[in-house]
């Protein structure tokens, strides 16, 4: 049995450090992930006036419940589609001029019904590029809150970052959501909020926040549930055994069902109190898999679909191509350069079953493609990712630990 540490949650991260800059008093975040996309997000707040400073492993954060300590701010995003969503939201809710710009690969993706609600609640935000995208202006002076509807089919990010400024408006606010992705993370905000002393009162797809204040905290992040997949998946492709230690029955996030798909291929899975375990059997079936709640795992589960002894089908995910990339059409084009017979649709990718031949991975500057095909590379001689780097996004040392769990089960073959 192999035992993985997995680093902490970029999402639990992202909102722990949102949700202490707005509380009152001084936060501990321990055991936070220092990744890319955290540091955009902790040097965003850093930016926008915010103390956030490190005491060995932890993150120590200065709350400002009245906004952004800075009058005029120039915000990187970089990568980060929570910085880009949630930063600007926390922004609008204070006094000043703040501007927020990102990679280009950020920049691509959308903002528009985010930046929509930020305006009918109260905002002077303007687009400095395109409509709908980054870079945005805001000139903030507070938001008045009350009542909005909001499309979240594209990204539910945009809700989160609603959510979590909602206390923070002078009305409060009601959010009557009109289609929704991804519901586990919103999930997790609200448990979140909690945490930090807000309530939110949930009736079907409407959500309510009175004003209220953050109190601050010490607060305990979660390992990632999305990094865990690749070292579940590496379990069952290869009939190894591997336990996540602080990812068990109450884990807040959604990826930890990963292992119900893996469940369902033919894996066998134990979710304890704080630990799961995944154990291959030396053999995997074909399956067809709704993966809405859970779709940054789509591409784990893609890329060792070809082992599967049948047809792998995943549904629903349409919105996985609006993220780093169009992450539907780089599994397909990536597992159609390993020789497999793939077919895609507007929201859904078929996998037939097939033997992988020596292939240059296209990452498209992707840490998921990166990751999802390092686990293919396991069973697979010669697939060569065409920028190993690209994981620093939410998992730096990715590379090394998976390295590590090569040598140990004796596997051979180039990932990076
Ligand atoms: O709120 C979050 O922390 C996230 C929500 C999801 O995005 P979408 O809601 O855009 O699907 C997920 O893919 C992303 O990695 C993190
Ligand atoms: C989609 C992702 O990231 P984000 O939207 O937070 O940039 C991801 O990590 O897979």
């Amino acid at each position: 049995m192999t035992t993985v540490q997995v680093p902490g949650s970029k999402s639990v991260t992202a909102r722990a450090l949102f949700l202490a800059a707005a509380a009152d008093g001084t936060s501990r975040l321990r055991a936070a992930l220092d990744s890319d996309d955290t540091q955009a997000f902790r040097d965003g707040l850093r930016t926008l006036g915010y103390q956030v400073t490190e005491a060995g492993d932890d993150w120590l954060v200065d709350g400002r419940p009245a906004g952004p300590p800075a009058p005029d701010a120039d915000v990187y995003c970089r990568d980060a589609g929570t910085a880009a969503r949630f930063l600007p939201a926390l922004a609008a809710v204070g006094h000043g001029h703040y501007r927020f710009d990102a990679s280009a690969q950020m920049r691509r993706r959308p903002v528009g019904p985010l930046a929509t609600a930020l305006r009918d609640l109260g905002a002077a935000l303007s687009f400095a590029d395109a409509e709908g995208h980054l870079p945005i202006g805001i000139a903030a002076n507070g938001l008045r809150g009350g009542r909005l509807r909001l499309d979240a089919s594209v990204s539910s990010q945009f809700l989160t970052a609603l959510l979590m400024a909602a206390p923070l408006m002078t009305d409060g606010l009601t959010i009557e959501v009109t289609d929704l992705v991804s519901r586990p993370y919103v999930e997790m905000t609200v448990t979140m909020m909690g945490d930090f002393g807000v309530s939110v009162q949930t009736v079907g797809n409407t959500f309510t926040v009175a004003p209220q204040r953050y109190v601050a905290r010490v607060y305990d992040v979660e390992p990632d549930a999305s990094t865990a997949s690749y070292f579940f998946a590496a379990a069952a492709l290869t009939g190894r055994t591997v336990t996540v230690p602080g990812l068990g029955k109450n884990a807040m996030q959604g990826d930890v069902r990963f292992v119900e798909a893996l469940r369902a291929m033919g894996a066998e899975v134990v979710v304890e109190e704080n630990r799961t375990t995944v154990t291959g059997t030396g053999r995997l079936s074909g399956l067809t898999v709704n993966m809405r709640d859970i779709s940054d795992t789509m591409p784990t589960l893609a890329a060792i679909a070809p082992y599967a002894d049948g047809p792998v089908r995943i549904e629903d995910v349409a919105n996985t191509r609006v993220k780093e990339c169009d992450r539907l059409e780089a599994c397909a084009t990536n597992l159609r350069a390993m020789g497999i017979e793939v077919a895609t649709g507007a929201d859904w990718i078929e996998i037939r079953p097939g033997t992988p031949r020596p292939a240059l991975i296209d990452c498209h500057a992707d840490h998921r493609i990166a990751m999802a095909f390092s686990v293919a590379g396991l069973r697979a001689d010669g697939l060569v990712l065409d920028d190993p780097d690209c994981v620093r996004k939410t998992f730096p040392g990715f590379h090394r630990v998976f390295g590590d769990l090569r040598r140990e089960w004796d596997l051979t073959g180039q990932h990076g």
